[in-house]
């Protein structure tokens, strides 16, 4: 597996000059603690999937400024030649704690907890939030269409209105994490191992005399794998007809029809009719692939519809992440500690008020391994079963540890010291985490409308650093 290499330069402008600020006032080797987190579940749903972890390790353990990046940053006339200099010998040391990708997460929870001194983990603020919400939100829209169309598999053909190369390659990798089953995006199946997938396109049944022809050239160069477009024209009365007349050749020739593919009209209409005419002309084994258009609300409605679409190709709404709330996460990254002492973002909004200092994130399970609800606390803190936790928008709301529940660390460290801790996980065992997770949580959370709000929890020793660091700073202003 090659990942993509990025510039040391993939970074907002007011990062370097940030970085030579805290360079020249001597600040740079001030230890620090960011967190990358988001407010508000993507898609006004109920979860997200996290995504893009990899990436992000593979830039932070790359992360090198060569003679060309230097001339530049040198030709912009802002930085100092010391600073430049510093730039030439300036690799990621530091720390970086995550949970692994394909783990379900909430709004309000620290993701990425980046640990070292204040000039590297400034650096990568910008990098790190474009590589982990990019992946996180294509991962979650992946998700919610998965689960839509289960038991029925969905497969991504979203490159050509993806948001450029790079944007095909990485929503391609995030939607394998959050369920598909495979790409027609050739250079993400090269890079990432994802299994590609396709069938053909309009032009190669205008490219003949007629459809019939069409689909038979078809299947004579790929006998064993021929999914054939059958609404070119008229999908009930040519399509269906001419792809189970080919069918009935390949068999006589020792091969199998794999499937036809709807891609316009009612689909749960004309993928029921479909399904008929193939059964009733002896091919109940061809697969039916719908697309056009799709996104998770389309592939609700055509199954309670009582279409028999086995496979969906979506393209543009996954690749893209487009739905309610816009089509972009919107992750931030927060100074949680710097030199010793822990640091909060005040606000009006206690939705808003980031959470200060070392923190774990803990999941709490119940005896069947289903998730009940997630805990932020210090690090330091000992919560255990049974023990008060806090709603962080709204403490007065509070809610007890269920006893004989299990507490599980979401995070685990995952670099130290600029080097990767752990072997680089498959793709699959992702998918696998972020099926498996799905199934655990309370019913009603992976409701596309209104879900289930899935509680996270501030424990009271969290909530006192708070607020008392929310009263220093009040104090002050008076
Ligand atoms: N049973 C269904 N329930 C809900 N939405 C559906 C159903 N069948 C199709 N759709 C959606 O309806 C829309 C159909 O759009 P539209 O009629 O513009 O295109 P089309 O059928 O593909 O025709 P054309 O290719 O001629 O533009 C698509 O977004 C498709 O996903
Ligand atoms: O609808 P989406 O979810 O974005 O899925 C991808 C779409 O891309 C193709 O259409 P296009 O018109 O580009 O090419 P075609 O001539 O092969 O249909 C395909 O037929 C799908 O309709
Ligand atoms: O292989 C397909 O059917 C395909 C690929 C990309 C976009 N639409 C369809």
């Amino acid at each position: 597996m090659t990942e993509a290499r990025y510039s040391p330069l993939l970074t907002d402008l007011y990062e370097l000059t940030m970085l030579a600020g805290y360079f020249e006032k001597g600040m740079h080797l001030t230890p620090a603690v960011f967190d990358l987190f988001f407010r508000k579940n993507p898609f006004h749903g109920g979860y997200a999937v996290f995504a893009g972890l990899q990436t992000a390790l593979d830039y932070l353990t790359e992360l090198r400024f060569s003679e060309a990046d230097l001339d530049y940053l040198d030709s912009l006339n802002i930085f100092s030649r010391p600073f430049l200099d510093y730039l030439r010998n300036f690799s990621f040391q530091g720390r970086v704690i995550a949970p692994p990708e394909g783990t379900v997460v909430f709004g309000g929870e620290p993701l990425v907890t980046v640990e070292g001194r204040l000039a590297e983990v400034q650096l990568v603020e910008t990098a790190l939030l474009n590589l982990i919400n990019f992946q996180t939100l294509i991962a979650t829209k992946a998700a919610r269409i998965c689960v839509a169309a289960h038991p029925g598999q969905v497969i991504e053909f979203g490159l050509r209105r993806a948001h450029g190369p790079d944007g095909g390659l990485h929503e391609a990798r995030a939607a394998y994490i959050g369920g598909a089953r495979g790409t027609s995006n050739t250079w993400a199946g090269q890079v990432f191992d994802i299994p590609v997938k396709g069938t053909h396109a309009h032009s190669w049944v205008m490219a003949f005399p007629d459809e019939l022809s069409s689909f038979r050239a078809y299947a004579d160069c790929f006998p064993e794998h021929c999914i054939l477009l059958i609404d070119t024209y008229d999908t009930l009365k040519s399509g269906i007809p001419n792809a189970i007349t080919v069918a009935r050749e390949l068999r006589a020739k020792g091969y199998e029809l794999l499937g036809v593919r709807l891609d316009s009209g009612d689909l749960a209409y004309l993928s029921k009719n479909s399904r008929q005419m193939l059964d009733e002309a002896g091919f109940p084994q061809v697969k039916i692939v719908a697309s056009s258009d799709l996104d998770e609300n389309i592939i609700e409605s055509i199954r309670n519809e009582g279409g028999c679409v086995d496979i969906y190709g979506v393209g543009t709404k996954l690749a893209t992440g487009s739905g309610p709330g816009g089509c972009a996460l919107g992750g931030v990254y927060k100074l949680v500690r710097c030199d010793g002492k822990p640091k909060l973002k005040v606000t009006s909004d206690l939705a808003k008020a980031t959470l200060p200092d070392r923190k774990r994130l803990l999941r709490v399970v119940d005896a069947d391994g289903q998730f009940k609800m997630d805990i932020i606390c210090r690090q330091q803190d000992k919560v255990i079963p049974g023990d008060r936790v806090y709603n962080p928008a709204n403490p007065d709301e509070s809610k007890t540890i269920p006893p004989g529940a299990t507490l599980q660390e979401i995070r685990q460290p995952v670099m130290d010291e600029g080097q990767m801790l752990l072997e680089k996980e498959s793709l699959d065992l992702m998918a696998d985490r972020c099926a498996e997770q799905l199934q655990l949580l309370p019913k009603g959370t992976l409701r596309l409308a209104n879900p289930h709000i899935y509680k996270v929890a501030i424990s009271s020793n969290l909530l006192t650093l708070r607020n008392s660091l929310i009263k220093q700073y009040l104090d002050k202003l008076d």
